[in-house]
C-alpha cells in the first residue's frame, strides 16, 4: 500500500519542484511581484486574520527583556492558569510567591469589548550572530492573532489596555521596599550599586482597615488617593506634574506614621523615608530625589524640627516637575501652628489631614481589631462618655486594649481601658486645677507687683513734690531775704 502511494506521489512532487525552479529562474522579477500580490490577496481572502509579534528580548541595547513582553506575560498569567494546559512557574517577591505563565506553543483566547483575540506563545532559533544573556538559540515571542476587522480596536485600544493591566499586575506583585537615607556606620552614605538609598523589604501591617479614625474622613482620604492614582491623563491634560502633597498633623501617637504605611499598602507604593538632618546640601537632596522611583511615597517626618524648610520646599517644587512618574510627598508634624503659612499653602501640600485624640468611632475600630468586639458591648456607653470628657491618643487606647496574657478577655481589657480613661480624666482635672492655681498665683503676683509699683511711684512722686516745695520755699525765702 505504502509503496503504491509513494509511486503515485513521486511524479507529483517532481512536477511541483520542477515548476517552482522554472518559476524562480525564468519568471521576470516584476511578474513575480504581481503574482505575489495576487497570492497574498487570495490568502487574505481565505485567511481573514492578522498577527502582531512581541519578542521577549529587546534587539537594541543589552538584550534586556522587553517591557511590553513582560507586561503581556503578566496580563496573560490570569487567563493562563485556567486555559493553558502546560504552564511555566516563575517566582516573584524574592521567591515568596509564584506567577504561572503559559508554556511555549500554548494558545489562549481573550475577549475585549465583545471581540475575540488569540495569544500564542512560541519560540524560534535565534540568528547565529545574536549574543544573548538568556538561553542561547531561543527567541521567544508572543503572537497576537485577531480578525482583520478588529485592526483599529486592537492597535488603538486593546494593546494599551493589555500593557496597562500587565503593568498594574506587576506593580501589585512586586516586593515593595522601604528606603532610608540614614548614614551608615562609617558616617557616610552606603552607596548600594551607586544608589543613595538603602532599602529593606516593606512589610508594615497597617492598612485603612486597621487605622482608627472617623470613617467619613477615612473614606475621603481613600477616595483622594484613588482619584490621584488614576489621574495620569488628567494631570497631563492640565500640564501639572503627577504629584500630590499631604500634610499630616496631630499629637504624638495619633497615627500619622501608621497612616503613611496604610497609604503605601493601599496604593502598593514604595516608601522613601527622607531624613533631612542627614542631608548635607541641596546637591545631595537633588540626587536623593532624582534617585527615587515612580509609584512611591516620599516621607519627611517632623518638619517643624528641620531647618530652612521654605528653601527646601521651593527647591522641591522646582525639581518636582522634572521627575516623571506618580509620587506622593507626605510631611508630618506635631505642631502645625509653628509652620510658616507659605510652607503649607495648597499646591505644595494639597491635602491637610489632622489626626487627633481618639473619638468613639475610632475606638470602635480598635475594639474590633484588638478584641474582636463588634458594634456593641455593655462597657461601650461608659467608654463613649469618658472619651468625650478626656483626651487619649489611639496609641494609648490600643495599648490598654491589647490582652497582656491569654487569660485576658475583652471584658478585662475594656475594664482596664475604663480605669485608664478615669485616671487620665482625673489627671487632666488635677492638671487643669494646677494650671488654674498657677494662673491665679501668677495673676496675684502681677497684681502685687502692680500695687508695689504704684506705691513706689506714689512715694517718688510725693518725694519729688516735696523737693519742689522745698526749692520753692528756698526761692521764696531767698526772695524774702533779698527783698528784706
Ligand atoms: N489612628 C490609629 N489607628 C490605629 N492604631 C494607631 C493609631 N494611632 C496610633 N496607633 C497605634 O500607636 C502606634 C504609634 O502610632 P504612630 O507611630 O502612627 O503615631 P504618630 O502619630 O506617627 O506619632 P509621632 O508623632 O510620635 O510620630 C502605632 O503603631 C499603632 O499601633
Ligand atoms: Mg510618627
Amino acid at each position: 500500500m505504502m509503496q503504491d502511494l509513494w509511486t503515485q506521489l513521486g511524479p507529483t512532487i517532481a512536477a511541483i519542484m520542477f515548476t517552482w525552479t522554472m518559476y524562480q529562474n525564468y519568471f521576470p522579477h516584476e511578474l513575480r511581484g504581481h503574482i505575489r500580490r495576487y497570492t497574498d490577496k487570495l490568502v487574505n481572502y481565505f485567511y481573514p486574520y492578522m498577527h502582531i509579534i512581541f519578542y521577549e528580548l529587546e534587539t537594541e541595547g543589552w538584550f534586556e527583556r522587553s517591557k511590553a513582553y513582560v507586561s503581556i506575560e503578566r496580563y496573560l498569567s490570569k487567563s493562563s492558569s485556567t486555559q493553558a494546559k502546560r504552564l511555566k512557574a516563575n517566582s516573584v517577591k524574592d521567591g515568596q510567591s509564584l506567577v504561572l505563565t503559559m508554556d511555549d506553543h500554548e494558545e489562549i483566547t481573550d475577549e475585549y469589548k465583545g471581540e475575540k483575540v488569540w495569544w500564542i506563545s512560541s519560540k524560534k532559533p535565534a540568528s547565529r550572530q545574536t549574543i544573548s544573556l538568556y538561553k542561547e538559540d531561543e527567541k521567544r515571542y508572543f503572537k497576537l492573532k485577531f480578525h482583520k476587522k478588529n485592526r483599529d480596536l486592537v492597535t488603538n485600544s486593546y494593546l494599551k489596555y493589555v500593557l496597562d493591566e500587565g503593568k498594574a499586575i506587576s506593580v501589585k506583585e512586586r516586593q515593595r521596599k522601604l528606603y532610608t537615607n540614614n548614614k551608615g556606620d562609617g558616617g557616610g552614605y552606603r552607596y548600594r550599586g551607586g544608589r543613595m538609598w538603602s532599602g529593606v523589604v516593606f512589610e508594615h501591617p497597617s492598612t485603612f482597615d486597621t487605622l482608627a479614625m472617623d470613617p467619613n474622613k477615612k473614606q475621603e482620604i481613600i477616595d483622594d488617593l484613588e482619584t490621584f492614582s488614576k489621574s495620569k491623563d488628567y494631570y497631563a491634560k492640565i500640564g501639572k506634574a503627577w504629584k500630590r502633597g499631604y500634610l499630616l498633623y496631630g499629637p504624638p501617637g495619633t497615627g500619622k506614621s501608621s497612616m503613611i504605611a496604610a497609604m503605601a499598602n493601599y496604593l502598593k507604593y514604595d516608601v522613601y523615608d527622607l531624613e533631612l538632618t542627614s542631608v548635607k546640601d541641596n546637591t545631595e537632596l537633588r540626587k536623593l530625589l532624582i534617585d527615587t522611583t515612580g509609584k512611591s511615597i516620599i516621607v519627611i517626618e517632623d518638619i517643624d524640627c528641620s531647618l530652612d524648610l521654605t528653601g527646601l520646599l521651593n527647591f522641591i517644587d522646582g525639581l518636582w516637575s522634572a521627575i516623571g512618574g506618580e509620587r506622593l510627598i507626605v510631611f508630618t508634624t506635631n505642631y502645625v501652628e509653628k509652620l510658616d503659612p507659605a510652607l503649607i499653602r495648597r499646591g505644595r501640600m494639597d491635602k491637610h489631614i489632622v489626626l487627633s485624640y481618639c473619638c468613639f468611632e475610632s475606638f470602635k475600630v480598635l475594639a474590633h481589631n484588638y478584641l474582636d468586639v463588634v458594634e456593641s458591648h455593655v462597657h461601650f456607653p461608659q467608654i463613649r462618655r469618658l472619651l468625650e470628657e478626656t483626651n487619649m491618643t489611639p496609641a494609648d487606647i490600643a495599648e490598654n486594649l491589647m490582652p497582656k496574657s491569654s487569660k485576658e478577655n475583652a471584658d478585662i481589657c475594656l475594664e482596664r481601658l475604663i480605669k485608664a480613661l478615669e485616671t487620665a480624666k482625673e489627671e487632666a482635672k488635677l492638671k487643669a486645677e494646677e494650671e488654674e492655681r498657677a494662673k491665679a498665683a501668677e495673676k496675684e503676683k502681677e497684681e502685687k507687683d502692680r500695687e508695689e509699683k504704684k506705691e513706689v511711684t506714689a512715694t517718688e512722686e510725693a518725694k519729688s513734690v516735696d523737693s519742689v516745695n522745698e526749692k520753692d520755699n528756698g526761692v521764696k525765702e531767698n526772695g524774702n531775704v533779698s527783698k528784706s
